[in-house]
């Protein structure tokens, strides 16, 4: 081959290529250590965040009271938190199990649902940042709530009102306050770790409509971290990418949101080397 056809197909296989590639070794990497995710979750998430880690590969493990945390936490390869359905009695096992987690140098992910909705939800939100999350995964009112710390009580409540665009700059600026990796989910994924921004942009807007799939793809995140937490800015994109590939994948047999829900779980079960590599969107912004 000469020099210039080299180059050639070197440009050709370029970072698509590479970030396909990446997406399906971390997915065969989940698959083959079946990391054990500790979710400690929202009641309406429960059922689908589990099926969702199944299908990927992972073990999740819904546990949650306080006086398991010492005992389960350090053997959990991550930890989930999602503040969907906060209440008094559980905030101690979130605070416990994250800083359980930061002891032992496991990763753990940071939900913020409807963070803005009260000033409870707030100030538990900025107290769990403080305790070192690996990731925060929020769709974009949450992020830019978060980031601004506003206590103004102006959204609608779990779902968001604005595009993940308009969410980039906070998250960029919380991702440098907290150490965390960022990610805002939406019609493109934005993650970020303060500097580098990724866009991932496999998905259906039919997801929105299917409740808990952002609580999902945030235990998903925490699976891929588990297995890849030397690079977590790498690993949330895959796994928000991949995700976001069960989805429209799944849609092509699907009616509505209600077998979208099914045919994303079977799909994640069933991805294959050469569709995770071919259809995997996501490149560097900046
Ligand atoms: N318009 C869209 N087009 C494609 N994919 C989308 C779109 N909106 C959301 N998604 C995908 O749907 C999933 C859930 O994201 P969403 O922003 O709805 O989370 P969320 O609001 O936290 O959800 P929930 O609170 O119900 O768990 C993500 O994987 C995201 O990439
Ligand atoms: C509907 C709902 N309410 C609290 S948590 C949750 C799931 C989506 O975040
Ligand atoms: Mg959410």
């Amino acid at each position: 081959m000469s020099d210039m056809a080299g180059a050639e197909e070197a440009a050709a296989d370029g970072s698509a290529a590479r970030w396909g590639r990446r997406a399906w070794e971390l997915l065969e990497r989940v698959r083959a250590r079946a990391p054990l995710v500790q979710c400690i979750t929202n009641f309406v998430s429960m059922d689908l965040m589990a099926n969702v880690l199944l299908a990927a590969g992972a073990s999740p493990a819904m546990v949650h009271s306080l006086r398991e945390i010492d005992d389960f936490t350090p053997r959990a390869d991550s930890l989930c938190v999602n503040i969907g359905t906060l209440s008094d009695g559980w905030l101690p096992s979130m605070r416990a199990a994250a800083a359980a987690a930061a002891r032992s140098s496991r990763p753990w992910i940071l939900d913020p649902v409807a963070v803005s909705a009260s000033e409870f939800r707030m100030e538990a939100c900025l107290g769990l940042v403080a305790l070192w999350p690996t990731v925060i995964r929020g769709n974009p009112s949450e992020i830019i709530a978060l980031t601004s710390a506003c206590r103004v009580h102006d959204s609608k409540g779990v779902d968001s009102f604005h595009e993940s665009l308009d969410a980039v700059e906070s998250a960029k600026s919380l991702a440098q306050r907290s150490g965390a990796i960022v990610a805002v989910s939406g019609a493109t994924d934005f993650i970020t770790d303060g500097q580098q921004v990724v866009a991932a942009q496999n998905g259906v807007a039919m997801m929105q409509k299917i409740t808990a799939t952002g609580c999902a793809v945030t235990a998903l995140i925490a699976a891929f971290v588990a297995v890849e937490p030397s690079n977590p800015l790498e690993a949330t994109s895959c796994a928000l990418s991949i995700f976001g590939l069960a989805g429209e994948l799944g849609m092509e047999m699907a009616n509505g949101p209600a077998s979208l829900r099914v045919h994303i779980i079977d799909t994640l079960h069933g991805l294959s080397e050469y569709t995770v590599a071919s259809r995997v969107k996501i490149s560097l912004v900046s």
